[in-house]
């Protein structure tokens, strides 16, 4: 079955049609597109809105780039001051026409300036580019230097590296260097010197799908491709389990550095490059520890750029480019450029070292709670009983919780069922009194456990601490803890939320004892199972998905209160 994409037509000229008219549309300000009824049909050039003034009649060089689709905002993204002055747009990754090249060529170039390609280094972009500036030169007199972009270090051998974002460092140089007036010649040589001091390796963790394919499914759940290209075509490595971000970057760094015999203590620029599905989540993950592997090699990230620059269409993955530096590429890729993809000074500086505002720990901690009441063991009997029945009802929790919420519930509560054990271990004293225990957990638990529930159970123990302080019995201190609950939440009985467990157990404890206490949580819980939540997350839910199952927060007390019965018992 084709994979899902949002488009009006799934592939050939159309889509590119699409494409390119999407992106002029978009971005009016910058970008025009060619005519191609006055050259010749089925071209698809974008250009800088003002490339008759600002390029051909200023007498600049017009660098130009381009190649198959499938890898926005690359390149006609890279459109404008300081950057491309054209884009050649193939089909979805496929070379773009001779005369789709020849096009750009004869329209964005003077012949007093002439025009640089920078052609990514594929046999097909090679040859259809190749083909356009020799007929650009004998046709039409205009003077064309090509520097090809072979950054790909995943396959030492090869006779052939790919192209891959490296494009971009070389987009950037050649553009700032076009920009501020510098000959052919010299552009050509900046660029040539940007591009053989670039190398790239990334890492997919799902391999793209194409519109109008069906997914592929090459990579187990268990694999990722490590050395991949941006075409779909599969990684030189399969690496399984996957790596974690650390380990992904560091190797990714190694490769490059090695590749480029980068020694330590040298400048470079880092590209981090989101392969098009990679979240933001993990994008900053990668992005920072990408930085932690360049510093650990001992080298100078005095430049970073992250983010969808040279994607391939959906890959869920990242590539890391290094760029050795010197003063002349330093001071290129700092000139401002102004593109939809790329503005201002978008390699930015990263001398700075990350801040950590201090923070006042006392200011934040409560006052410390004395009681003058008796100690009981019971007290961290129960809490350990509690804590352990938390964490082996976790997968329980977290399935309740994907149908009816968010699935955090489970993970929320464990976390802070480890965060008390381990208090529990190291202060063992903090959980000898009633008062000073309740407090222990109130603290430990703000500190580490977060979500609704985590503030509801903060709640509800700063409640029974106070009534505890003031000589409340157990009974009434959850009685205490069960109202705050409820008077902050905004839920009650029949709201499908841990109400329904806290407000009838409550009640049992005052009139009752434990075991009773247990049994009507349990029923509470239970009971959730045929409500519609009108609080919390599930009231976002569909009342059909509810049915037949417990409210996650509701079943978590009962377990709770079952597992402190099952110890004092
Ligand atoms: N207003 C409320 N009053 C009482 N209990 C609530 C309320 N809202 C949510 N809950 C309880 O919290 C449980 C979910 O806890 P969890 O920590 O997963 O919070 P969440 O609503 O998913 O919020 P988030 O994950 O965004 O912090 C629910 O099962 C319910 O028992």
């Amino acid at each position: 079955m084709e994979c899902k994409k949002v488009v009006n037509a799934s592939s050939g000229p159309k889509l590119t049609e699409s494409i390119v008219e999407g992106l002029v549309t978009l971005y009016p300000e910058h970008l025009g597109r060619l005519d191609d009824a006055a050259f010749a049909a089925g071209v698809r050039v974008v250009v800088r809105r003002d490339y008759e003034v600002a390029v051909k009649q200023a007498g600049k060089v017009a660098v130009i780039s381009g190649g198959g689709s499938g890898h926005e905002p690359a390149h006609a993204g890279f459109v404008g001051k300081g950057l491309l002055t054209a884009a050649v747009c193939g089909d979805v990754f496929a070379s773009p026409t001779v005369k789709a090249v020849l096009c750009a060529i004869v329209a964005a170039s003077s012949k007093k300036a002439g025009c640089l390609l920078i052609v990514k280094n594929y046999t097909g972009d090679r040859l259809n580019f190749g083909i356009a500036a020799e007929t650009a030169r004998s046709r039409f007199g205009i003077e064309v230097e090509t520097v090809y972009v072979r950054d790909d270090v995943a396959l030492p051998d090869s006779k052939q590296p790919r192209g891959l974002a490296g494009c971009v460092v070389a987009h950037k140089v050649a553009g700032a260097a076009a920009d501020r007036g510098m000959s052919l010649e010299e552009v050509a040589r900046v660029a040539r010197e940007a591009a053989a001091r670039t190398a790239t390796m990334g890492v997919a963790y799902e391999v793209c799908s194409l519109p109008g394919r069906a997914k592929a499914t090459r990579l187990g759940v268990d694999e990722v491709e490590l050395g991949l290209g941006i075409h779909g075509e599969p990684g030189a490595h399969v690496v399984s389990p996957p790596p974690t971000a650390s380990a992904a970057a560091a190797s990714l760094v190694e490769a490059c550095a090695a590749k480029l015999e980068i020694p330590a203590g040298a400048r470079v620029a880092l590209v981090v490059n989101n392969l098009g599905a990679t979240s933001g989540l993990e994008m900053a993950v990668f992005g920072g520890v990408a930085v932690e592997a360049c510093r650990a090699r001992g080298l100078a990230v005095a430049r970073c750029l992250d983010g969808a620059l040279v994607t391939s269409i959906d890959m869920q993955g990242v590539s890391v480019s290094l760029t050795r530096l010197d003063d002349e590429l330093m001071e290129l890729i700092d000139r401002p450029c102004d593109s939809p993809a790329l503005k201002g000074a978008p390699f930015r500086p990263l001398d700075a070292l990350p801040v950590t505002i201090p923070a006042d720990p006392l200011a934040l901690r409560n006052a410390d709670v004395r009681s003058s009441a008796p100690e009981d063991p019971r007290i961290a009997k129960a809490v350990l009983a509690a804590c352990d029945a938390v964490s082996r009802a976790e997968p329980d929790l977290t399935r309740a919780d994907e149908t009816v919420g968010d699935g955090d519930c489970g993970t929320t509560l464990k976390q802070g069922a480890d965060a008390v054990k381990a208090d529990l271990e190291n202060r063992p004293d903090a959980y000898k009194k009633p008062a000073e225990a309740v407090a222990a957990l109130a603290d430990v638990l703000g500190d580490n456990m977060g979500g609704s529930s985590g503030a509801l159970y903060v709640l509800g123990l700063r409640a029974a601490e106070n009534a505890l302080q003031r000589g409340a019995t157990w009974g009434a201190a959850f009685q205490a803890a069960a109202r705050a609950i409820e008077q902050y939440g905004g839920a009650g009985i029949g709201s499908r939320t841990m109400c329904d467990a806290t407000i009838p157990a409550a009640r049992a404890l005052l009139s009752s004892d434990l075991n009773r206490a247990a049994l009507e949580a349990r029923r509470g819980a239970d009971g959730t199972k045929d409500l519609v939540a009108t609080h919390g997350r599930s009231a976002y839910v569909a009342a059909a998905r509810q049915h037949g199952v417990p409210d996650p927060g509701a079943l978590a007390v009962a377990i709770i209160f079952e597992a402190i019965a099952d110890a004092l018992h």
